[in-house]
């Protein structure tokens, strides 16, 4: 830690930003000593050494940068050369000081944006956010631990009977304590939100053998690797001498030993968990995949007790119900005149007439006169319309309900955050491309928008001035120069009944014109 002082007249003067949330998750780690010895964002010397040999300049085997990014405007205002004029105060998402970095390096990346680099002090308890008690700090979680030996358990995912299994076998073999940490940054690998994944953990506890339980704000980057290394860097920091790899590919190096699991099945003569070689072949019940407990849950069936532990099974239950309970976003994309509008009504007629799930439409005009009322068209503020559909859809699927919406909505990445926004919520999302050719739209023109846009009389229309990135991750592909109103309409229930979304019965047609 610095010796760095920050007077409170000082702090009142800072400007303040919010960083995203995996930098927050960041921010959290080093200000708990979890990136311990590293306790600040990197500089670009350090982010070269990363980059260039996995270590910091002073050795120091390090896998990621660990770094804050903040918008050109935000740099503007900070001073490296004045200790008064590089404090930044770093938000919640609320708004509430967090911590202050001293900015001492500030560099430009590509694409925009100044990357800042320096010391991060606290200023500021994190209040919110739900199972706070489990945030313990490395500091205390290692102050609880007595024993010589902790086997470190990152539990990304619920624990069913097979890991609970390998989980006393390691501890036993060993004779450690065990340390769960459950990382609650951002949705798990399962597309777990985290409050759901810790209380699928807790609801283990009982089945464990003696456990010390810690919520941890680690988020994965995406490189198997790396994220392993940084994570049992972290491991290690709260006190884990040894760290049970439960699929991921840990690495040691960073002063835990790792414990590779052994392939457990069920021994169905006498319901125990072994190694596969110790049970023969006709006795063997192999543990259930990830896609086989989460297809289970989306069609509504209970897991087997054999196999996941009944409260375990219940937690799941909860935070993915099945799908014809679940909420579900529909998101329509396309030029303008492609016909999302159209679909979209008639896919909100007929799940009205049915009156099977709730339903909400968020047509483009109501949504640009209420939601978005004011913003124009430049990306920045269809970025922001896109979000805000995002967001209310994302509140919809929350509480279970279906949400249509038919925007536009131009960009991959406002179209991936809706998506996102949708699962941290734990709804699901189905893009559906409106595929419409421009030459039909264009020939369609019931609003003449493209006539005018030809004539140079609307500027950035899309197809015409501005662009349309075509998905790729659409659910769904309708072109409707090839189709009715009615056949389109139909194609999205079928796609939802076979899905699970809607029952097979009782669903006509009369909504869709
Ligand atoms: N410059 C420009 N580009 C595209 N569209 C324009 C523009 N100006 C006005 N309009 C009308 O606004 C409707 C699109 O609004 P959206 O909210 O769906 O757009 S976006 O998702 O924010 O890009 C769109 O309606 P739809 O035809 O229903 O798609 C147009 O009628
Ligand atoms: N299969 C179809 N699906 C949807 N709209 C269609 C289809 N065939 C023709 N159309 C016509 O195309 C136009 C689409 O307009 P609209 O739904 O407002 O598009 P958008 O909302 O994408 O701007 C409507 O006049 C509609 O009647």
């Amino acid at each position: 830690m610095s010796d760095w002082v920050l007077p409170d007249e000082v702090l009142a003067d800072a400007p303040a930003y919010t960083p995203r949330p995996h930098e927050l998750a960041d921010l959290e780690l080093l200000l708990s000593g979890a990136y311990v010895p590293l306790s600040r964002f990197m500089n670009r010397t350090e982010v070269a050494a990363v980059a260039a040999t996995g270590t910091l300049p002073d050795g120091t085997a390090w896998p990621s940068p660990i770094t804050l990014e903040v918008p050109e405007a935000v740099a503007a205002k900070l001073d490296t050369g004045s200790p008064r004029g590089r404090v930044l105060v770093l938000t919640d998402p609320e708004g509430a000081p967090v911590a202050a970095v001293e900015a001492v390096e500030l560099s430009p990346v590509a694409g925009g944006g100044v990357r800042v680099a320096g010391e991060v002090r606290r200023i500021g308890e994190v209040l919110h956010g739900p199972f706070r008690r489990l945030r313990a700090t490395p500091a205390q979680t290692r102050q609880t631990l007595t024993t010589s030996r902790v086997l470190g358990v990152v539990a990304d995912r619920p624990l069913h009977r097979p890991q609970l299994a390998e989980i006393h076998r390691a501890a036993h073999t060993l004779n450690a304590h065990v340390l769960i940490l459950v990382p609650v940054a951002g949705l798990g690998p399962d597309g777990l939100p985290p409050a759901a994944l810790v209380r699928s953990i807790l609801a283990a506890r009982d089945r464990l053998p003696q456990a010390t339980i810690v919520a941890v704000p680690l988020s994965y980057r995406g490189d198997e690797v790396r994220d392993g290394l940084l994570t049992a860097r972290v491991a290690a920091a709260y006190g884990a001498t040894h760290l049970l790899s439960m699929g991921r590919g840990f690495a040691g190096g960073s002063g835990v030993r790792i414990m590779l699991p052994r392939q457990l099945c069920y021994d169905v003569r006498d319901g125990q968990w072994r190694a596969a070689d110790e049970v023969e072949p006709p006795f063997r019940r192999q543990p259930m995949t990830s896609a086989e407990i989460y297809d289970m849950l989306d069609r509504g069936f209970g897991l087997p007790d054999w196999h996941t532990p009944p409260a375990v099974a219940a937690e799941l239950r909860k935070a993915r119900p099945p799908r014809r309970k679940r909420g579900v976003v529909v998101f329509l994309t396309g030029l303008s005149g492609s016909g999302k509008s159209t679909i979209a009504r008639g896919l909100y007629d007929s799940l009205l007439e049915s009156g099977e799930r709730t339903v909400s439409l968020f047509d483009g005009d109501v949504v640009r006169r209420l939601l978005s009322a004011k913003l124009g068209f430049s990306p920045e503020d269809r970025a922001l319309n896109i979000r805000r559909i995002g967001f209310v859809a994302a509140e919809v699927a929350h509480h279970h309900g279906v949400a249509i919406c038919c925007p536009i909505a131009p960009y991959a990445d406002g179209r991936a955050e809706a998506r996102r926004m949708a699962a941290e919520a734990g709804g699901d999302f189905i893009l559906v491309h409106v595929a419409t050719p421009l030459e039909v739209c264009e020939e369609r023109d019931r609003k003449g928008l493209y006539a005018k846009a030809r004539a140079g009389q609307i500027e950035a229309f899309t197809g015409i001035s501005a662009p349309y990135e075509a998905p790729a991750d659409a659910e769904l592909i309708l072109d409707t120069a090839q189709m009715s109103v009615d056949d389109a309409v139909a194609e999205v229930l079928d796609y939802l009944t076979e899905g699970g979304w809607l029952e097979t019965t009782g669903l006509g047609l009369t909504g869709a014109r």
